[in-house]
């Protein structure tokens, strides 16, 4: 059996990762993979109930403890549905990942980046994603595009600073990791960013 792949969208809020997960699963589905959609904070059951504390707009929690229960919520994910999903040869996209905390609890809260690889490890040991797409957006324009569609959650209340600390933390990563993250120019019009999604899956040959 062909192993499955795991790829995972990362971005800033309104960066375009939801928009573009449905077109690159409808994609990969046209390849015949079998496709499993998923996210984080989420993805199980309990992992929902989390989500729904972590984002809560009138909620409060201190930036360990938020990191805490993120790491919580992936090592439930992994253990019900990522890891078993890749066992029997799927494919699993995830909106968001181990990524996200390193942006948004390390950059944007500030949390001592040795703290989060203590809990990576702990959660994950070497696992990590074979892809991830990293769609890279000015915080201003990222913000505009979510005002547009929904009242802002605990994360989008943040200030502007906030989103500059998790954009930069996300370019450290993709500097880091060049095999595995891709930056996508999310600037740019829905159809020429999916053009470059396009090319992206084509010529890295994960299929
Ligand atoms: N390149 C783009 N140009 C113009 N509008 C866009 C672009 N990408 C996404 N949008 C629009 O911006 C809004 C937010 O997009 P989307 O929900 O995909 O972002 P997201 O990264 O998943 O955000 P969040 O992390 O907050 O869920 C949607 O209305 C979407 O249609
Ligand atoms: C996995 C993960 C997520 N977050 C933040 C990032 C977003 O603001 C929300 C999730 O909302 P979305 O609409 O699904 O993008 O959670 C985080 O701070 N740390 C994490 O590890």
């Amino acid at each position: 059996m062909t192993p499955g792949k795991f790829i995972t969208l990362e971005g800033i809020d309104g960066a375009g990762k939801s928009t573009h997960l449905r077109w690159l699963e409808k994609e990969l589905r046209s390849r015949g993979k079998t496709i499993i959609v998923t996210r984080e904070p989420g993805g199980t059951p309990l992992g929902e109930a989390l989500r729904e504390l972590l984002l809560d707009d009138n909620g409060t929690m201190h930036a360990e403890t938020e990191a805490l229960l993120m790491f919580a919520a992936r090592r439930e994910h992994l253990d019900k549905v990522i890891l078993p999903a890749l066992a029997r040869g799927d494919w699993v996209i995830s909106d968001r990942f181990t990524d996200a905390s390193f942006a948004y609890q390390g950059g944007g809260r500030g949390l001592a980046m040795q703290k989060l690889d203590s809990l990576e490890q702990w959660v994950q040991g070497e696992f990590q994603p074979d892809l991830t797409l990293y769609f890279d957006v000015m915080v201003e324009v990222g913000r505009q595009r979510i005002n547009a569609i929904k009242p802002p959650d605990r994360f989008e209340k943040e200030q502007d600073a906030f989103f500059r600390q998790v954009r930069d933390a996300y370019l450290e990563r993709a500097h880091k990791f060049p095999r595995r993250i891709v930056v996508i120019d999310a600037n740019q019009p829905l159809e020429e960013v999916k053009e470059s999604l396009d090319k992206i899956i084509s010529s890295i040959c994960i299929c």
